[in-house]
Parts: structure tokens; sequence; C-alpha cells
């Protein structure tokens, strides 16, 4: 699918499939699609061009979306109603909706269930509004930034719901630009930016990216770059300004064998990768390759 504004391409031609039962992490910085991927999930957008399909059918039709629930990153309350009142009224729209105290005990609001929503802090509020996206039991669950501004209390309360809802053979899909949060809840990793899929893999992969180190040298006979495609676990090869760069998840195992090979080379630099650098990383490959293909 690909979704432009005007002149933003807001998603470039991603394909993606979300499986039956997976724990989704959508990890990007702001801007980088993640909300508009999750409105065409929901059908909320239609794409510029391409398909997207919920359940196999089209994302519009009330009997796909009846198996979807949603939390956008800002939720309208109506401020009068208590909060059982609310889940009891979002409930009634569902054929087996959860039980209402089951599901506030599992989001920590059974104390506020005769608050009025008014009345509610952020927090509060936030999970409320995620409650409210599992109160259908649904089978795809699309929560974006569902913990931003939550406290470590609530968004531990908050985590251990989505896990304890995924458990039930959900797929659930969060976006978040905090690693932490991938890490917490994901099994399944999607790294977007700038539109486009950069990274899907599990996380122990994706961790094996960001947990990883930079070699920087510069090498005496440029054409030895060659030689160090088959060093060890490495992630990605890149060089700029006459500087050679190997991304790996072992610098020590890289330089060992650098040494072994017997490469010359001058000004070794060995640093750790941020989850930022990763990304950017990522994203140099990818604009390398498209600027080979172009
Ligand atoms: N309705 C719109 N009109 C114009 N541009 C839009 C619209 N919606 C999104 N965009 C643009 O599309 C790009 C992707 O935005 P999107 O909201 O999907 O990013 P995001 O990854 O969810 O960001 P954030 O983490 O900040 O929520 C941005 O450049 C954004 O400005």
């Amino acid at each position: 699918m690909t979704r432009t504004f005007d002149a933003v391409t807001a998603l470039d031609d991603v394909t993606l499939t979300l499986e039956e039962g997976q724990l989704i992490g959508m990890l990007g910085p702001n801007g980088a699609g993640k909300s508009t991927l999750l409105s065409l999930v929901s059908g909320l957008r239609r794409p510029s061009r391409g398909t997207v399909r919920l359940f196999g059918g089209d994302p519009r039709d009330a009997a796909n979306r009846i198996l979807l629930g949603t939390t956008p990153q800002e939720t309208g309350l109506p401020s009068t109603l208590k909060v059982r009142e609310v889940v009891d009224f979002v409930g009634g729209h569902y054929p087996a909706p959860m039980a209402t105290g089951e599901l506030m005990e599992m989001f920590g609001l059974t104390d506020l269930a005769s608050r009025q929503t008014g009345g509610l802090s952020g927090g509060q509020r936030r999970r409320l509004a995620v409650a409210l996206a599992i109160v259908g039991r649904p089978r795809l669950v699309l929560l974006d930034e569902p913990t931003t501004g939550l406290d470590v209390d609530a968004r531990r309360i908050l985590w251990d719901a989505v896990r304890g809802y995924h458990a039930s053979g959900a797929c659930v899909v969060v976006t978040s630009h905090y690693l932490e949060e991938i890490e917490a809840l994901a099994e399944r990793v999607v790294v977007i930016d700038g539109g486009r899929v950069l990274a899907d893999d599990d996380l122990p992969a994706i961790l094996a990216r960001v947990g990883a180190r930079h070699v920087r040298l510069t090498l005496e006979h440029p054409a030895d770059v060659d030689r160090l495609r088959d060093l060890p676990s490495v992630v990605d090869l890149s060089q700029q300004d006459g500087r050679t760069s190997v991304l790996t998840a072992d610098s020590d195992a890289v330089v060992r064998e650098l040494v072994r090979r017997d490469v010359a080379f001058s000004g070794l630099e060995v640093r750790g990768a941020s989850l930022e650098e990763a990304f950017l990383a990522m994203t140099e490959r990818e604009s390398a390759t498209q600027g080979a293909t172009r």
C-alpha cells in the first residue's frame, strides 16, 4: 500500500501481513508512517495505491470491523459518563463482550468504576481507552502509542493487560518510539521510517541489530572491503569519506578476524550503536539500495 497526502508520501509501497496470534511492535520515529498504516488497516483511510485486506475482506465492511479493536493516539470519552457506563455502552455493540468487572480488573480500573470519565487523570483515561479497544474480544487490536504519558506503574498494568489479552490468541499491534516498550511487549518487530518498512523480524534479531557495535577503520587498500563482507555477525557494511564502518553484533570477533586475515588498516574505532544509529544504519542502507536501483 502507498498513501500520499498532497506532496507527502506517508507510506511508500509497504507490504505487510499481520498474522493471527502475533504480538507486533511497530517502531519508528515521529512522522514515520505508523499511524497512517494503522488508519489504513482499520479502514479509516483508503490507500492511494495498493490494497488493504482485513480478515481477507474490505476494512470498511462492518462484518470485518467487528473483529477489530483500536485505540488512536487521542480518544474522546463522554465526560459525564462513569467508567463502568462507558465500558457497558461500548461492550453493548459487540455480540460477546468481556464482562465489565473482569475488564476493569485487568486494567486496574475497578476502584474507578463509578468515576465520571471527565474526572480521570490522563493515565487513567489512556488505560480506559485501551480497555475499550478489547471489550468486544477483537481478533486484531491496534494500539497507537498506548503508553504515552503513563507513569511506570500505569505502563506496567497496561503491558500486563495487553499481554494477557494477547495470550487469548488475538493479534496485537503496538506502535511506539521506545525500544524499551517494544522490548517488553513484542515478539515481532516492524521498524518503519520514511513510510517504508526498514526491518521486519523477531525481537532477538532486531535487538541483535540494535545491540550492535560499529567497528570503523580506514583500509589501506580500498578493494579489501570485499574481504570484510563475511566477517563474524556483520549486520551492515558501509563506506563514507574514506572510512569503512562494519556494524556487527560481535565487535571483538570482527577485530580478531581482521588481524588474522592480515587486512591492512589504520584508525581503528569501536563503539556502541544506539537505537537511533541502528535506525540510521537501516535508513542509510535503504537509501543506498534505492540509489543503486535508480
Ligand atoms: N492528514 C494528513 N495530512 C497531511 N499529511 C499527513 C496527514 N497524516 C499524516 N501526514 C503525514 O504523513 C507522514 C506520516 O505520518 P504518521 O502520522 O503516519 O506518522 P507516525 O509514524 O504515526 O508519527 P508519530 O509517531 O509522530 O505519531 C508525516 O509526514 C505526516 O505529516
